[in-house]
């Protein structure tokens, strides 16, 4: 472990049992090994016993003072094991930990509270138990207090508390600890967006002097604002490490590749029905034709086959969230004056820049039309016709990202071109 290093991780492994039963019995034979002194090491996957799994397998990392660590991966990737692990409230079955200075940790709403003591009572009980004298106790308590903004509920049980006040009063204990690194899991989603800001501004001035923390979060967002480094957890394992911009892409990339069963960029290669006005082809693109960066230009693309003439062509461009259930973005030629003109066995390619993409780096799902004569022609991205597009996240300065995503934003500004005539293979 170097001078500066806070915590170190190495091939750290645990092991859960699916079936509670047995896990009580594996948990009596594991006990009394460890009375006689036969550890009983997990080596490899042939070592798990019946109905037995690695929630988190061979993981290893540091945690340097003054750095900011996310942890990202989807749900059951093993991210709160792993932050219990190093906050000691769970032994690994393999591998090693070491922490150097004091841990504050946010890992369960609520978790390190007796529900039936006060505030004041928990905030004394608390300090305590991570070495605190009682008079530093009372020293930090009227900041805690106010941080967690709780101030008339300091004689109130905790269970009566909100569970935006529980994870305010947490968050608060945490931070005033002195801690060296704070842990801090998904348990900020539960906070208002005000304190939520507050939080990872306390966090980041905690970083700047010197203290590190890890991030648990699904908003990649977050991490790549607040977080240097991240690592991504598949299915217990380390599969990604490093910059955030790096790692928030690749957890996209396996986020997509997994999920769509389309291609991002669609092509259809069949003219169905005989289609007046039909769509050939439909995607959302960079500057350089590969998928779309947040905060950067991007080109809807739409190229159609034409069986009539018409003076009064719309179309538009929709985006929606991965699941199709809400619309984030509308974009129609119609609301901006745009109105084209093509001719009967023509093709045509429709474009629309968007200077600044605006949606924060993820999976989206697209849905383009075209009208003519005051009717729907044509439409992808429909029923089984899904269409997704992957946003990547800018390598730039993560102000810029922040600026450029913050929240489900339905506006872009955005350059209709003329309608071009081309030529396409049959
Ligand atoms: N005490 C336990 N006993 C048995 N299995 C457990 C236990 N704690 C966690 N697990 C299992 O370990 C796996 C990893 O869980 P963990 O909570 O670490 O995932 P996570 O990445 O934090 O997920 P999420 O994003 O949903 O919070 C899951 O399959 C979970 O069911």
């Amino acid at each position: 472990m170097s001078e500066e290093s806070l915590i170190s991780c190495e091939n750290v492994s645990k092991r859960f049992c699916r079936d509670f039963r047995r896990s009580l019995v594996y948990g009596c034979a594991d006990s009394v090994r460890d009375l006689v002194g036969i550890g009983s090491e997990i080596k490899s996957d042939s070592c798990l016993r019946k109905d037995e799994f690695l929630s988190v397998k061979d993981a290893s990392f540091e945690l340097k003072r003054g750095e900011s660590l996310g942890l990202i991966g989807r749900n059951g990737a093993g991210k709160t094991t792993l932050l219990k692990i190093l906050n000691g409230l769970i032994k690994p079955d393999a591998g090693k930990v070491t922490v150097r200075g004091r841990v504050g940790a946010l890992i369960a709403l609520g978790a390190g509270f007796n529900p039936l003591l006060t505030a004041r009572e928990n905030i004394m009980v608390n300090g305590a138990i991570l070495g605190l004298s009682r008079k530093r106790i009372r020293e930090v308590f009227d900041d805690i207090i106010s941080f967690a903004e709780i101030e008339e509920f300091v004689d109130s049980p905790v269970r009566t508390l909100s569970s935006g006040m529980t994870v305010r009063l947490g968050f608060a204990i945490a931070a005033h600890m002195e801690p060296d690194v704070l842990l801090i899991d998904e348990v900020l989603a539960v906070g208002d967006l005000s304190f939520r800001r507050k939080c990872l501004r306390f966090v980041e001035g905690f970083r700047e002097n010197g203290g590190a923390f890890i991030l648990v979060t699904h908003n990649l967002n977050q991490i790549l604002s607040s977080c240097k480094n991240a690592i991504l957890l598949e299915k217990g394992s380390v599969v990604a490490s490093g910059p955030s911009v790096e790692v928030v892409n690749r957890a996209i990339g396996l986020q997509f590749s997994e999920k769509s069963a389309s291609p991002g960029q669609r092509l259809k290669t069949v003219e169905t029905e005989n289609k007046s006005v039909a769509i050939i082809s439909a995607g959302l693109f960079s500057g350089d034709g590969d998928d779309p960066v947040c905060g950067r230009e991007a080109v809807a693309q739409i190229r159609v086959r034409s069986r009539l003439d018409a003076d009064d062509v719309t179309w538009a461009l929709y985006i929606w969230s991965d699941d199709f259930s809400r619309r984030l973005l509308s974009l129609q030629s119609s609301d901006f004056e745009k109105v084209d003109t093509i001719r009967a066995g023509s093709s045509y390619e429709f474009r629309c820049r968007l200077p600044v993409f605006p949606l924060a780096p993820g999976r989206y799902g697209l849905r383009f039309s075209i009208h003519a004569h005051g009717e729907l022609q044509d439409s992808v991205g429909y029923e089984d016709d899904w269409i997704w597009t992957h946003i990547r996240p800018a390598s730039v300065s993560t102000q810029e990202v922040r600026r450029a995503a913050v929240g489900d934003l339905v506006w872009a500004d955005c350059l209709w071109e003329e309608a071009k005539a081309m030529e396409l293979d049959e």
